[in-house]
């Protein structure tokens, strides 16, 4: 089945927590609108842009666009921004069921509010449920998203800070909590209608039943703690792959992700409950999000008689790891990872000074994204848009991770590694100590274009010898997965999407400040790119000069 959609981007007067603000809005929506699709459906989005001044593209984060590399909206990579007025059509097909979401993907746009969930169903699960619930998790700012952009490009660097508040569904609250009669804070109690915008969205269930809560995070810095006071969450799906299940009180959920869980509205019926996320990972400086889980036929106003879940400290990370350590591929329904690669390259993440900027670096490039996207360059031969020297496939075996680097200087780059085509390729994600002492930060990665299997996580440096310990009986299938600090985690793929694809820390200001690589595997085969993906840069004028011809 076709689904066809007519959206224009624009901003607009917002008031997402409370305070008055300016978000990027698709045809009037805060967050932008939800897609739900059927399994084997073709979108066709006809994307407007109302921008006065700026360009914007839109990634469909999680869809394989396998055929369409055009239309994974990535600017510089898979297409040119497109402009003030001008409208693109993303046409792609949804060929694997799952929770996702999608997102600006040029600048700051994300952390300007560009977003909103697309679900794609399936008329077979290996779970049943009576209800479903839908929650796409946001950090917002009240500094707008264009200073943000300027503070990271500063001299001297100005960090953006912690977000103010954090959303749920576009919703949360800062001059105000819901549970002030918990909180030592001092914060008074909300006092809220319901129609406010910042008013939470409330889930209303039956006793008794079985509810499944789809949740995917779309922060642009922070990493997230998710509990529903007083019930037990049973995960089963993971980046649109299902899972082994397995029973949690509280999960984390990193910016990328996307998962689904199953409760059951077992507890007292008298009773509204508080569903939180918190910090974690960094210094909460935010206050939690929250919203209620009203048990129906009760008033969804009436306050949870208990405080709202106590969440893990912000630094247990051994608490973390042990999460995504229970995340297995579920059997008959994962496909199963080759059994060896042909590929192996190492990624170093370090945090640089290059010429007093304040830069993230893989294996010593910071990432700048050429004006021509890489799908144009590389189809049509233009070989002077990129530098077309790879950037290492490997660091320095002396690097010390556990120590700032002795020297922090890098180099600016946009080189991008060529996979050959059908292979399979292990990355492994090594994280090392940034700037300060004793500091390493949580990075979740983000590739397009495919799914790669979980092999391992593992503390320090990696070594050969972890090889053996990889997980090739049941390892989960996803699109993102997180680096602890002082940490290293080894993923697999198959080279098999003719493309160009960016893989990236989802942390937005991170890939602005240059952290991510962009990989490239069978653009010969990609078909049909249509002229508006690419009439930018030297393919525009190269298109332009030919009808000149
Ligand atoms: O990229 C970052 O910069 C700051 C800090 O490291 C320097 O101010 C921070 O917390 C980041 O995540």
């Amino acid at each position: 089945k076709i689904r066809e959609y007519k959206w224009r981007v624009e901003y607009m007067h917002w008031c997402p927590d409370g305070v008055d603000g300016v978000v990027m809005a698709i045809n009037g929506n805060f967050p932008s609108p939800t897609i739900r699709a059927l399994v084997g459906d073709t979108i066709y989005v006809h994307f407007t842009n109302n921008l006065p001044t700026e360009g914007v593209v839109i990634h469909w984060h999680g869809i394989s666009q396998s055929g369409t590399p055009w239309a994974d909206g990535t600017a510089s990579i898979s297409q040119c921004p497109i402009n003030p007025g001008e409208t693109f059509l993303y046409k792609f097909q949804v060929d694997k069921a799952g929770t996702y979401f999608y997102h600006g993907h040029y600048g700051m746009q994300r952390s300007a509010g560009l977003y909103g969930s697309l679900i794609v169903e399936d008329e077979k699960e290996p779970f049943h449920y009576d209800g479903e619930f839908n929650l796409l998790l946001s950090d917002w700012w009240h500094k707008s998203s264009n200073e943000q952009q300027i503070d990271l490009s500063s001299k001297p660097f100005r960090w953006i800070g912690e977000p103010q508040s954090l959303l749920m569904n576009g919703r949360g609250q800062f001059n105000c909590s819901l549970a002030a009669q918990f909180s030592k804070l001092g914060v008074p109690q909300c006092k809220l209608r319901g129609d406010e915008q910042y008013a939470p969205q409330i889930l209303h269930v039956h006793p008794n039943k079985t509810y499944r809560l789809r949740v995917a995070s779309s922060t642009a810095l922070s990493s997230l703690n998710l509990a529903i006071g007083g019930h037990k969450m049973v995960v089963v799906e993971a980046d649109g792959n299902y899972i082994q299940p397995f029973s949690v009180k509280n999960m984390d959920i990193y910016s990328g992700e996307s998962y689904s869980i199953l409760f059951n509205t077992d507890q007292d019926p008298s009773n509204n409950y508080w569903i939180s996320i918190n910090v974690r990972g960094r210094e909460p400086k935010t206050p939690q999000g929250l919203t209620i889980l009203n048990y129906i036929p009760h008033f969804a106003s009436k306050i949870p008689n208990s405080p709202p879940p106590l969440p893990p400290l912000w630094n247990d990370y051994k608490y973390s790891k042990a999460f995504s350590n229970k995340i297995f591929g579920l059997n008959g329904w994962s496909p199963k990872s080759p059994t060896r690669q042909n590929r192996r390259i190492l990624l170093l993440n370090t945090q640089n000074r290059i010429e007093g900027y304040i830069r993230w670096a893989i294996n010593n490039v910071s990432l700048v994204f050429p004006t021509t996207p890489y799908l144009g360059s590389i189809k049509y031969g233009i070989n002077n848009a990129f530098d077309t020297k790879s950037p290492p496939n490997t660091f320095s075996k002396n690097y010390n991770i556990m120590k700032p680097p002795i020297n922090p200087n890098s180099t600016y780059g946009n080189g991008i590694y060529m996979l050959k085509f059908n292979t399979t390729v292990d990355v492994i994600l090594q994280n090392a100590n940034v700037l300060a002492e004793n500091e390493s930060e949580i990075h979740p990665w983000h590739l397009h274009g495919h799914n790669f299997w979980v092999l391992g996580y593992g503390d320090g440096k990696f070594v050969s010898k972890n090889v053996e310990k990889f997980n090739l009986k049941n390892p989960p299938l996803r699109n993102t997965v997180v680096v602890f600090p002082y940490g290293w985690t080894a993923v697999r793929f198959v080279a098999n999407n003719p493309g160009v694809w960016a893989f990236h820390c989802h942390i937005e200001p991170h890939l602005h400040l240059g952290m991510g690589v962009v990989f490239a595997e069978g653009v010969h085969l990609v078909k049909n790119v249509p002229n508006e993906a690419l009439t930018c840069g030297l393919r525009g004028k190269m298109l332009v000069k030919n009808k000149h011809k």
